[in-house]
């Protein structure tokens, strides 16, 4: 299915001398992370930074965590409202299980949640976890610092990056051959993050939606992380970043594992008057993330296009 446009999305390699601002390389993934955002709604970054060893311990630790018996991973693991931790066994989606951990690049966060789920300590699973946070933590900084320079405002990078907090999810769908159901992990749905960067396992079931409204399979592959812009992205950016529809479908009869670090924001996100012009006139109110993320809890949300339902103008 589509290989064609699965090619143009821009694939990024991030080497060491990227992270030198202003360097040619630093300005070529400047223009590509542009192009890949505005017109996918999402990257690719291979990266080598990323060691295979990191690749499997972060599925061995996400492999741990499922193993352990329901009653154990039910537990509360956050002490933010309304916050869901553990999902399994939810009607529409058969297939999906998945758990939470706050603030996973501290390691006293990690350890909390560790302590939890293995009251005797899992040293493995806390480095490996927070280890996997840290790294992608640096290349969503970089990220970030391209997407605030691509628009003229590195200025209001700190401020910004000061009200980040992240959420690191796996996730685990059973093979359907197996259970006989639907080949739908998760449904079709834009993030409610400002990014979310994925790394998946050896099974393939991530697809995106192009602008043509095609659906496209993004590998998976051992050294190389998705980078999916949220609705928040789309929002700060005046709608120049489209926030990158996709699903997972389970195709293969295996079971399949992923995991992610989601970017959220504390309290009020607004469009920089920077970024407000005769092409792109304010599109969307102030609006707090956390009533966003409990609106989509709600059953009155908007299904097509919650955030436009929610602060569009
Ligand atoms: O399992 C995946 O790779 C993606 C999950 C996802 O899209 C989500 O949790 O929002
Ligand atoms: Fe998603």
């Amino acid at each position: 299915m589509g290989s064609l446009a699965e090619q143009k999305i821009p694939v990024i390699n991030f080497k060491e001398e990227h992270l030198k601002p202003g360097s040619d390389s630093w300005i070529s993934a400047l223009k590509q992370v542009r192009y890949g955002f505005e017109e996918y709604g999402c990257l690719e970054i291979v990266c080598d930074q990323f060691p295979f060893e990191l690749h499997n311990s972060i599925f061995d630790a996400a492999e741990d965590v499922f193993n352990l018996p329901k009653e154990t991973k039910m537990q509360k693991t956050s002490t933010r409202p309304g916050k869901i931790g553990y999902i399994a066994g939810l009607p529409e989606l058969p297939l999906y299980e998945s758990i939470a951990l706050d603030s996973a690049t501290t390691l006293e966060e990690v350890e909390y949640f560790t302590n939890i789920m293995w009251p005797a300590g899992n040293n493995s699973f806390r480095d490996s976890v927070h280890s996997f946070s840290k790294r992608i933590e640096v290349l969503h900084e970089m990220v970030t610092r391209m997407v605030f320079e691509n628009y003229g405002v590195e200025g209001l990078f700190n401020s910004f990056w000061e009200k980040r907090f992240y959420v690191c999810r796996f996730f685990k769908y059973k093979a359907p051959h197996q259970t006989n159901e639907s080949e739908v992990g998760i449904g079709a749905h834009t993030d409610s993050t400002f990014l979310s960067i994925l790394h998946q396992h050896q099974v393939k079931g991530l697809q995106i939606k192009t602008k043509d409204g095609q659906w496209i399979d993004v590998k998976p592959k051992p050294s190389s992380l998705f980078v999916i812009a949220g609705d928040v992205l789309k929002v700060w950016s005046n709608d120049r970043v489209r926030s990158c529809e996709h699903q997972v479908m389970v195709s293969e009869d295996k079971i399949r594992y992923s995991a992610g670090l989601f970017t959220f924001i504390k309290g009020v996100m607004q469009v920089p008057e920077e970024l407000i012009d005769d092409e792109y006139p304010l599109r969307y109110k102030p609006f707090d993330h956390a009533e966003y993320n409990r609106y989509l809890l709600s059953e009155d949300r908007d299904k097509n296009c919650p955030i436009n339902a929610f602060c569009g103008i």
